[in-house]
């Protein structure tokens, strides 16, 4: 499998070959003339439910919002899916200046940030994390996002998270709905991949939103504020926590849109 050439971005990733023998990892970048239409796509159906938002924590390589996954509150479904999933939690990667942050890229078009919202299969498996390691056990959304205008949603998100600034920080964000981080445009790609962070488990089915959203400068400075770092740790700042691209090898993107 191909070495990451860049792959001493991080620490996390240090360490990192490609996962030996990985043939779909994540992330990657989206050629959208090679993606392929496909008119069995559905319209992806979200149903979240805000009361099932318990915290939001740092975990030392992004800050993550956790959901109440107890119960079918907060399902996505339709779109490439054959049954529901469950909203676990959704976290963001992004980098120390615009110019680029995104996990995946279109046409090599790189984005300040990327949301990820992360879903498993309650059908397939009795938690998520066996979903982790079940073949199409998870499903998670890809959000791209620019700067542009002040977004109202992320602010709730952000004002939090002086709050959980060094690496373990847990706060208690009780009532918040993703779908306000969704952009209106129903068009999305998908493909086969895997987590971006270990365990590297090729348990991904991925739904990359085609239209960013925008976000504001001040918004993003704030993401780059937090630490990986510990307090009392030499602090680290929080920026550039995304995995290089890897290879698409013998993968097809499909496209809901003409
Ligand atoms: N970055 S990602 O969405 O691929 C992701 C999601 C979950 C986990 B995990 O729960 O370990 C790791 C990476
Ligand atoms: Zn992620």
């Amino acid at each position: 499998t191909q070495i990451n050439k860049n792959a001493a971005l991080h620490p996390l990733w240090q360490s990192e070959l490609s996962v030996s023998g990985g043939t779909r990892q994540s992330p990657i970048n989206i050629q959208w003339r090679d993606s392929v239409y496909d008119p069995h796509l559905k319209p992806l159906k979200i149903h979240y439910d805000p009361t099932t938002c318990l915290y939001i924590w740092n975990n030392g390589y992004s800050f993550q919002v956790e959901f109440d996954d107890s119960a079918d509150k907060s399902v996505i479904m339709g779109g490439p899916l054959e049954n529901h999933y469950r909203l676990k939690q959704f976290h963001f990667h992004w980098g120390a200046i615009n110019e680029w942050g995104s996990e995946h890229m279109v046409d090599s078009k790189v984005y300040p940030a990327e949301l990820h919202l992360v879903h498993w299969n309650p059908v397939t498996s009795t938690s998520f994390e066996d979903a982790v390691m079940e073949n199409n056990g998870l499903v998670v959304i890809g959000v791209f996002l620019k700067l542009g205008a002040h977004h109202a949603g992320l602010q709730k998100l952000v004002d939090a998270l002086p709050a959980v600034r060094h690496k373990d920080a847990i706060v208690e964000f009780d009532v918040f709905d993703p779908s306000c981080l969704m952009p209106s445009c129903p068009d999305y790609w998908t493909y086969d991949g895997s987590l971006t962070t270990p365990p590297l488990t090729e348990s991904v089915t991925w739904i990359i939103k085609k239209t960013p959203i925008e976000v504001d400068q001040n918004q993003l400075e704030e993401f780059r504020m937090l630490l990986f770092t510990s307090a009392g740790e030499e602090e680290k700042r929080m920026v550039d926590n995304f995995r290089p691209l890897q290879p698409l090898m013998n993968r097809t993107v499909r496209s809901s849109f003409r």
